[in-house]
Order: structure tokens, then sequence, then C-alpha cells
């Protein structure tokens, strides 16, 4: 098992990768079990695969789990599941100092988090991250959220977990589509800052994907500690440095906006093409290479994602996309700095880029190919 800590001011908590460990719950996580109920908001399709191996382990250690179900999909991520799981969470008695577990992808996690980070204004919960996104991603840092009608995660909050077990066994019933859309976000990592990473996961992507144990284990952890470094450094993405885990979201976000957050376009198959397109843009000012940009865009294409804007049948134009962005959370006295590329490994953030120019580039993009 790898454990990587996420060092916080004055506070620090352990993200546990390895294998085995949701059916070892019982003790993995007896600090955050004081009572002997346990509530367990669990995405409806991680609870059927692995909800009898949580409920086991919690009940040999002497625990009553006691289930919400969340319905899988982006969809959950809204007011109403929110109020409902708020008024179960106030049901169930749950206190400041207990810890609610999250069981399921970054749907759960996120949904999960902020009701947490407002309960009682705020009690403790623990990560159980089931989806490659939610493991290399999502579950750690503390950004907890909900969409709304005007766009992605715009209400939310900072509330971190008190532990992040992601155990590789549960990849192992995850659709492919799911493991591929998660992987978007693994790419992330070597496009904005590690071309050594990069180039380990051009080669070993394909065993990534296929689920190979080392391979996993190693992209998993990897990716984790990238994450773990840039949250300690900015851990409300206030110096910078956090909006570079960014890359590739204000297009992608705009994207998942003007596809209404439906199933046609995962929040992974967004941030691969939208780092394309962070890419070409960055090519397009004479910043990355034209070739490094290939690159990015074979690498995504590669891994079965989406590579070309042109091929979604997208009724709109850039502008209309470029509008979503208004609702950025970047946004900052009327202008939206972008994350873009210098080279492969080398991301920053751009704060003289015209949102007019993007719409003009994206119209370029809708019609290629
Ligand atoms: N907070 C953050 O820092 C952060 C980071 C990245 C993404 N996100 C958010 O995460 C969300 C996407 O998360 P996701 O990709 O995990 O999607 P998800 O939570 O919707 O899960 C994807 C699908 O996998 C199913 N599933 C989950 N675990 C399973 C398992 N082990 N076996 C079989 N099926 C399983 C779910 O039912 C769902 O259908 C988006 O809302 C995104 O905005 C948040
Ligand atoms: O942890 C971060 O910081 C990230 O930006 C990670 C992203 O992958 C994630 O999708 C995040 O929710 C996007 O942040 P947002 O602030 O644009 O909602
Ligand atoms: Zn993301």
């Amino acid at each position: 098992m790898a454990v990587i800590d996420v060092a916080l001011a004055g506070r620090s908590y352990e993200v546990r990768v390895g294998h085995g460990l949701l059916a070892a719950i019982g003790e993995q996580a007896t600090p955050f079990l004081r009572k002997a109920s346990v509530p367990i908001v669990a995405d409806a399709n991680a609870r059927k695969h692995w909800g009898e191996a949580v409920e086991a382990s919690l009940r040999a250690a002497g625990k009553e789990p006691r289930w919400y179900e969340v319905a899988p999909g982006e969809g959950s991520k809204s007011w109403e599941s929110l109020a409902r799981l708020t008024d179960w969470l106030l049901a169930e008695e749950v206190e400041r100092g207990d810890h609610v577990l999250a069981l399921g992808g970054g749907v759960v996690g996120d949904l999960t988090g902020f009701a947490c980070a407002i309960l009682k204004r705020g009690c403790g919960f623990v990560q159980l991250p089931t989806t490659l996104l939610a493991q290399v991603d999502s579950s750690v840092g503390g950004k907890t959220a909900i969409n709304t009608a005007a766009g992605k995660n715009l209400v939310g909050a900072f509330h971190q977990p008190g532990l992040v077990m992601a155990d590789l066994d549960a990849l192992g019933t995850l659709p492919a589509r799911e493991m591929r859309a998660g992987y978007a976000e693994v790419l992330k990592y070597g496009i904005l800052g590690d071309s050594g990473f990069f180039d380990w996961l051009e080669a070993n992507g394909a065993k990534v994907l296929a689920g190979d144990p080392a391979a996993l284990e190693h992209a998993v952890a990897a990716s984790v500690a990238m994450k773990a470094r840039i949250v300690a450094e900015d851990e409300r993405e206030t110096s910078g440095a956090r909006a570079l885990l960014n890359l590739g979201h204000t297009f992608g976000h705009a994207l998942e906006a003007e596809t209404g957050f439906s199933d046609c376009l995962l929040h992974g198959e967004g941030v691969a093409l939208g780092m394309v397109l962070a890419a070409r843009y960055s090519a397009r000012r004479g910043e990355i290479s034209t070739d490094a940009a290939e690159r990015i865009t074979r690498a995504v294409d590669a891994a079965g994602l989406p590579a070309e804007i042109s091929a979604l049948g997208l009724a709109c134009d850039g502008r209309a996309l470029a509008d979503h962005m208004l609702h950025d959370k970047k946004m900052d006295a009327g202008s939206l700095p972008f994350i873009l590329l210098r080279c492969i490994g080398d991301a920053y953030l751009a704060k003289d880029v015209q949102l007019a120019d993007v719409a003009a580039f994206l119209d370029e993009q809708l019609q290629a190919h």
C-alpha cells in the first residue's frame, strides 16, 4: 500500500492507495468510526459491487452501516439531491465530530463533501473513491460542489476529508468508458507539470487502462502525490499554483454545460478534449510547439478519448461556448485567466486571453476535420 500525506497548514490527512482496503474498512478507518452506527452515502453502482464487502467489514468491527443511496450521474450534483441528503444526515443525528463515508465516484464525493461542509457548519467525512477519476483527483484536495443551471460546480466549499482510501480493486468493476474518463485526469498531471510522467503514460497508458496492477498503482500513486503537493502549496486556489489543476477545464466545463451535463460527454471526456483545445490554442499563440500539441492530441486519442470538438456534432458556435465560460470561477474583474502550455510539463496561467479570440479559435476548431 502507498500512503501519501496531504500536508496542510496545521493538519494533514492520508491518502491510502492499495488493494483490499474496502474489505478491511472496519479496521482501516477505526479512528473515524467513533459511534456504533456508520452513515454511508453511496453511489448505487458502487454499492451494488462493493456494498457487501464494506458492510461485512463494518459489522465484523461491531458497527452498524446506515446506507443512503445516490442515483448515478452528474444530475445528482444538484440542489435537490443536496437537500435530500442533508435532511437524511440530520435524521441520522450526525454530529460535527462524526465522519460520513462517501463511497463512489466524483459525483458522490463532491455531493457528500459539500453536504458535510454545511451540516451543522461542518462535520467530518471519509472519501472511499471507487472510480479512477475519483482516486486520482476528486477525492483529494477538498473541492466540493454541486452544479446549478448557470454551470458547473458553482455552489460549493473547500472542505477536506479526514482520510481517503483508494482501493484499486474497486476499479475492477468500473466500465471501460469510465476508466478512460478517469485516465484523462491522469494525463493532465503529466501535461501540466511532469513531462517524465507524460512519457511514461505514452508507453504504459494501455496497461493502465487495461487494469495492469503495477501500472495502475504507479499511475494512481503518482497522480495523488502530484495533487497532494499542489494542494499543500495552494489549498484554496489563491496563489495560482492550484489553478493549474484546471488545465482543460475551462473548455471542458463549457462543453459539459453545452451538452447539458448529460452522459453524452463525461467530465473526464470534456477535460480530455479541453486539454487538446488548450494545447492547440497555446500553439496558435506561438507558445507550445505544434508538434507537442499534436503529441497531446495523439495521447488523448490513443486512450479512446474525444480529441476533436467537430466530432461532437454540437449545434452551437464558439461564442456560445465562450459565454458558458463567463461563469467560470476563475473570472476576475471581467477577465478570465486560462491555463495554457509552454511545453509538455509546463503549464502556466495566462492573464491576457480575450474571450472573443477564444470564440474565434473555437469556431475554427468546430469547422476543422
Ligand atoms: N472535487 C474535485 O476536485 C473534482 C475533481 C475531478 C472531478 N470532479 C467531479 O467528479 C465528477 C466525475 O466523477 P466520476 O468520473 O467519478 O463520475 P461518477 O461519480 O459519475 O461515476 C462514474 C460512473 O461510475 C459508476 N461507478 C462508480 N464506481 C463504480 C465501480 N467501482 N464499479 C462500477 N461502477 C462504478 C457510477 O455509478 C457512475 O455511473 C464530476 O462531477 C466532476 O466535476 C471533482
Ligand atoms: O482540485 C482542483 O483544484 C481541480 O481543479 C481538479 C479538477 O479536476 C476538478 O474537476 C475541479 O472540480 C474543477 O475545479 P473548479 O474549481 O473549476 O470547479
Ligand atoms: Zn476535473
